[in-house]
């Protein structure tokens, strides 16, 4: 089979209720059980199920008591009493009804909820515990998601339209068994003479019926196939969107500086136009299909009305059961249609599945690289006297080599500075070190549990105050001492008193609060209260002054030796101090070998 048919293939099938129904199995299997834990929804899945089971009950009890209620006004002289009997009857079938739907409907919305809860749960989980928000990037070719429509909007939407589908559809099976229940019975067989032949043909409603609904199934399953590739695309544009939005609140200054305005306002332009223009297909789609449904609607009493003429014609039918024909013809028809009934709902659930399901392999690729991964970069305890690094190999995405077989010993208790031109890997060093490098190999001992990174952008958690940046990311309530000690040490950094009196209100601390070098200088203070054993610094300082007068970089030079005397420091800067700063210092050549100088 050529790729171009595999790929048809493929379409069609992921398309048929049979095959969406696998997927839908396979994920929502692990949310039900007897356990504590998934009880309730088994309970409620369970309700569902007898509620829909009771309503064809109760279908059967509004039909019967309905044309009970007709026969009877038909009778000449029917009394008041024998009218408001029935009438009483034919009432209390209806609420029963509309009462079991109702509950059904609660049970529905219910298991609906809890289900989005507890995969909302699993998928956030999953991301952050796996580290999945850093490490999706780093999967080559990556199509980096943006899971912040999925969390909070795609999932919920889900689940509510799966339960009140299966809802729907278990209501649809019970009409439907109804419904060939009741044609059957008034099938009165079909008598036909061809010439000197007769035929009878038994139940011949039932038939015509599930003809009818074949056909009509088939015409609308043809124009609803490409909905769902088309609302797929559709869920990708409003990401990129929501994506770029983003991109230019975080940048804002950056393009306001560089007057970017027109350059980010046509790019967010063009993709609002893509949007557009797939959304104009999805209509157009939509609307033949909501044409070849509401056609089929106004047909289906015409056309059952036609199935019965030939009794009707030969006066085999009473009128309360030609009453009762197109509603059951319906039910019937409805079993059938159910899919292109719902296309609107089915396709926007396969399409939230996909993109569930891809977010979740996204995941899964990740957790397996970082577990491959562990065998390759193995850290053990090492000695007092010095971090070991043996062999470092590290990769990019691609398997492109950054750095080759890299050996190096680091003194404990000293200031060691890595130093080599932009581009040859000190970072990507860091990275490996702290565990977050997925493609490297080699042998690293002698790193304790206790340590801290400076990473090269400083950061700050979103809505939090200065003191939470600082203690980021402890949850504990501070002490009184530490805020005194933190305060101390934002004096002798320089701080302006007025953002020492700010230190614990919230702000966008990462706008335009602080200057880069007073978000630099925060840094520093959240590593000295730490007391980390190595503390490792990437351009920790890049942004701050180190002229002769003002000297910021040696006041913090001066703090780290005097605050943390035997922490073991690594770190990178382009444009190191002489001050005597650190103790050994490490080349790493263009030629990826390391030279070491003390
Ligand atoms: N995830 C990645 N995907 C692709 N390339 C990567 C990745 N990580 C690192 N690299 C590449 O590895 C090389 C080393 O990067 P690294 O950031 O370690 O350099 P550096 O020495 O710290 O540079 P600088 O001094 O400019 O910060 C660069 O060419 C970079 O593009």
């Amino acid at each position: 089979m050529s790729s171009e048919e595999s790929k048809i293939k493929k379409k069609i099938e992921s398309l048929t209720l049979l095959s969406l129904a696998k997927r839908f199995y396979r994920f929502y299997r692990p949310y039900f059980g007897l356990d504590a834990k998934n009880l309730k929804r088994t309970m409620l899945a369970g309700g569902i199920i007898l509620g829909n089971t009771l309503l064809a009950f109760a279908l059967v009890f509004v039909n019967t008591s309905m044309a009970s209620l007709m026969g009877l006004l038909l009778v000449p002289g029917v009394t008041y009493t024998a009218f408001f009997y029935a009438a009483a009857q034919c009432m209390a079938a209806i609420v029963g009804y509309g009462a079991i739907t109702g509950v059904d409907a609660w049970m529905a919305s219910l298991l609906g909820s809890s289900l989005a809860h507890s995969i909302n749960k699993k998928l956030e989980n999953r991301w952050m515990k796996s580290k999945g928000y850093y490490g999706a990037t780093l999967l080559p070719k990556s199509s980096a998601q943006n899971p912040s429509q999925l969390i909070s909007h795609d999932n919920y939407e889900l689940n509510a339209t799966v339960t009140e589908l299966f809802d729907n559809f278990l209501t649809t099976v019970s009409n439907f068994a109804v419904g060939i229940v009741g044609l059957y019975m008034l099938s009165v067989p079909l008598e036909l003479s061809l010439f000197s032949l007769s035929f009878v043909l038994p139940g011949y409603l039932v038939i015509s019926t599930v003809i009818y609904a074949v056909i009509y199934n088939s015409i609308t399953n043809k124009m609803g196939d490409s909905l769902e590739d088309l609302q797929s695309k559709q869920r990708k544009m409003e990401g990129k969107i929501q994506t770029k939005i983003n991109h230019i609140k975080t940048h804002a200054e950056a393009i306001a500086f560089k007057k970017g305005t027109d350059y980010e306002h046509k790019s967010l332009l063009d993709s609002i136009k893509q949007s557009r223009a797939v959304q104009v297909s999805v209509s157009k789609i939509r609307s033949l299909l909501t044409f070849a449904t509401n056609l089929h609607a106004e047909f289906t009493s015409f056309f059952a009305i036609l199935l019965c003429a030939p009794n009707i014609i030969a006066q085999k039918l009473s009128f309360a059961s030609i009453l009762e024909i197109p509603y059951h013809f319906q039910n019937v028809v409805n079993f059938f249609t159910w899919k292109s009934d719902n296309f609107d709902k089915v396709t926007d659930c396969a399409v939230s599945l996909k993109r569930i399901e891809d977010f979740n392999a996204t995941l899964t690729k990740w957790e397996k690289l970082q577990e491959d991964n562990r065998a390759h970069l193995q850290f053990s305890k090492g000695n007092n006297k010095a971090i070991e690094i043996k062999n470092l190999t590290l990769k990019k995405p691609d398997g492109t080599l950054i750095l080759q077989k890299f050996t190096q010993s680091i003194p404990k208790g000293k200031v060691t500075l890595l130093q080599a031109a932009s581009g040859v890997g000190k970072t990507s060093i860091l990275r490996a070190v702290a565990g977050l490098s997925p493609y490297a190999s080699g042998k690293i001992s002698g790193l304790s549990d206790n340590m801290h990174f400076i990473p090269s952008h400083p950061y700050f958690p979103v809505q939090r105050s200065l003191l939470d940046a600082i203690l980021y990311p402890s949850q504990k309530k501070a002490t009184a001492q530490e805020i005194r000690k933190i305060k101390g040490l934002m004096r002798e950094l320089s701080f302006n008193e007025s953002i020492i009196n700010d230190l614990e209100v919230v702000k966008d601390w990462f706008g335009p609060h602080l200057s880069d070098g007073e978000k630099q200088r925060i840094e520093i203070i959240s590593a000295i209260m730490k007391k980390p054993d190595t503390l490792f610094m990437d351009e920790a300082t890049s942004r701050v002054d180190h002229d002769a007068k003002t000297d910021n970089k040696g006041k913090i030079e001066r703090l780290l030796k005097k605050h943390l005397p035997d922490t073991t420091i690594v770190y990178t800067d382009h444009n190191p101090s002489e001050s005597g700063f650190c103790d050994n210092r490490i080349y790493l050549s263009n030629s990826r070998k390391a030279m070491a100088k003390r």
